[in-house]
């Protein structure tokens, strides 16, 4: 089996607020092999974008025990401290909203600029050439016109492909996309979609994709892995996952999600989940699902945590009382 480009485990996030500590991330663990799009998927909270920006080093991580390795090396160790650096070889981030991600004040091509003068270390008109190539890349007509713009002078869909070409600067392995596409309409977002394909296809890409639209996860991610209060609930290939999900938290998260397969006037099924998601200053005893579970058992799924993720079938593992019963 290909080791994986990148491989996460333990990794705990813990705020201090004023209303006392607030734990973001508690112990998530999941690999991302080279060349492959693993979406992180889970209700708002579940920890998807602590997690992606802990992984980036934007957040220090803390927990004990908590490893983040790229390629073997460890990035981050929590028993070596010194680990702990800024930087992040081979990992590009790309955000959710590019009209604040980019700066406003800056043109494209002088933003771009920068970060491919920091990485290649070139200057003058390398630096002009390899922007004009980035953002031809990125399937934006008159590539030169574009650098030469500043934020609010594109569309949003420009305005994406921009913040994908800075990231692409970097040159990196691994992309790790926060809702990439959520703020675009959806031809728009069908378009970005295909560009992030196209990268991966062409660049052996690898990405860390944070969304919560199966949509998006069906079109476009190899594996998947469900994110609740803090933690992976279950981990699988997409095909899979989808036709037979295997933890009561993901059946219930796909049966919440509108389908447009339905005869006109056909009732749309009540599926909704009942609850909300658990306080992480409070979580639930036991299972952090149970409250909401509709197939918990008393005694058991309120007692302890769930055993560590049980193999389910190829790639396949979710963490749940019931599946170890
Ligand atoms: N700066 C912060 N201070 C305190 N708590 C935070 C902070 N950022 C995130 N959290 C908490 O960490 C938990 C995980 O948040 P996170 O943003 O990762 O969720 P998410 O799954 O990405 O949700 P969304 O889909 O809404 O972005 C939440 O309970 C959130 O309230």
């Amino acid at each position: 089996m290909t080791p994986p480009l990148l491989s996460v485990r333990g990794l705990g996030v813990t705020f201090a607020t004023p209303f006392g500590p607030v734990r973001g991330l508690d112990g998530a663990d999941f690999d991302v092999a080279p060349g492959e799009i693993l979406a992180l998927v889970g209700e708002s909270g579940s920890g998807k974008s602590v997690a992606s920006l802990a992984v980036m080093g934007v957040l220090g991580p803390g927990g004990d025990g908590a490893r983040v390795q790229v390629e073997g090396s460890a990035i981050w160790d929590a028993k070596v401290d010194l680990l702990r650096a800024p930087h992040r070889p081979g990992l590009a981030m790309v955000f959710q909203e590019p009209m604040t991600a980019l700066n406003p004040v800056l043109r494209i091509g002088r933003t771009i600029g920068e970060a491919v003068a920091r990485h290649d270390g070139v200057r003058g008109e390398a630096v002009t050439a390899r922007v004009t190539t980035l953002l031809a890349e990125m399937g934006l007509p008159d590539p030169a016109r574009v650098a030469r713009a500043y934020p609010h002078e594109l569309s949003g869909g420009m305005r994406q492909r921009a913040l994908i070409a800075l990231a692409m600067a970097c040159r990196p392995r691994l992309l790790i996309a926060d809702e990439p596409t959520t703020a675009l309409d959806s031809t728009v977002q069908a378009r970005v979609l295909g560009l992030l394909a196209g990268l991966r296809r062409s660049h052996g890409l690898a990405m860390l994709l944070v969304t919560h639209d199966f949509g998006v996860v069906a079109q476009i991610a190899d594996r998947v892995a469900v994110m609740y209060g803090g933690r992976v609930v279950e981990t699988g290939p997409v095909a899979a996952l989808l036709a037979h999900p295997a933890h009561p938290y993901t059946r219930a998260l796909l049966a919440a999600v509108p389908r447009l397969d339905l005869a006109r006037g056909e009732a749309l099924p009540a599926e909704e989940m009942p609850g909300t998601p658990p306080d992480p200053r409070h979580p639930p005893p036991g299972c952090r699902f149970h409250p909401r579970c509709a197939v918990a058992r008393p005694g058991l799924c309120d007692s302890g945590p769930p055993p560590a993720p049980q193999a389910l079938g190829p790639g396949r593992a979710a963490a749940c009382h019931l599946l170890a019963a």
